[in-house]
């Protein structure tokens, strides 16, 4: 078994309940309140912005051009692809850019952040990945599973463009290199060293979770 064969199946119950919840569940029937989404969005645009940074500094820690060159795909795809999506979604509900920009990040969205980019600064390469894998790869998992959902109907639902872009082969490209690239970083890793690994991925899984949950219940700062 690969080693992120190992953490996906050791995940399955954190990334289980990500599914069920009533957020993720909301975008995929269409029936999440717009406000609920909104505010999602200006959270998600301010989180992205820090989540880029990591790919530049795995770009930084890189020790080939061609990974150096993903990394570099990955931090212009947040900003281009991504980002764009919830520029368009922000329009649509009357948000403009700067208001996105400024998107105080709530306790969870900071905490969340910080925790990786302290990994990113301070550990391997492969903490950094294992620190970020969680991120791409459950959106993936998420798009595929809303979009077969959906099935024929999905361009009813409010959120189809969300969930196509998470859905789509170009995202999926990008999290399966990760995917590979972590695979061929840990080849022949003792295994105290994978564990380390894997408290990084599951510790980002739970923050997975959080950020659901926050966002569901809009966790602002208690003062
Ligand atoms: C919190 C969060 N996690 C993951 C993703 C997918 N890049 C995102 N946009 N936001």
């Amino acid at each position: 078994m690969s080693f992120t064969e190992r953490l996906s199946k050791n995940i399955e119950p954190i990334w289980a309940k990500i599914h069920d919840h009533p957020f993720v569940q909301g975008i995929g029937n269409g029936t999440l309140p717009q406000e609920t989404f909104a505010y999602y969005m200006k959270q998600d645009y301010v989180y992205l912005i820090d989540y880029a940074k990591l790919f530049a500094i795995g770009s930084i820690k890189a020790r080939d051009i061609e990974t150096m060159g993903w990394f570099a795909r990955l931090l212009h795809e947040t900003f281009n692809t991504e980002m764009d999506l919830h520029r368009q979604y922000a329009s649509e509900f009357g948000i403009t850019r700067e208001e996105l920009e400024r998107t105080e990040p709530t306790p969870i969205n900071l905490a969340y952040t910080r925790y990786m980019l302290h990994v990113a600064q301070n550990g391997s390469l492969s903490e950094l990945v294992s620190c970020l894998l969680p991120c791409m790869w459950s959106y993936w998992e998420i798009g595929k599973e809303l979009y077969a959902y959906n099935g024929e109907s999905l361009s009813k639902n409010p959120y189809a463009k969300w969930i196509e872009m998470y859905a789509s082969d170009d995202f999926g490209e990008l999290c399966q290199w990760l995917i590979e690239c972590l695979d061929k970083q840990t080849n022949g890793k003792p295994e105290f060293e994978l564990q380390v690994l894997e408290k990084h991925f599951q510790t980002t899984s739970r923050y997975e979770y959080m950020f659901w949950n926050m966002v569901y219940e809009q966790h602002e700062w208690p003062i």
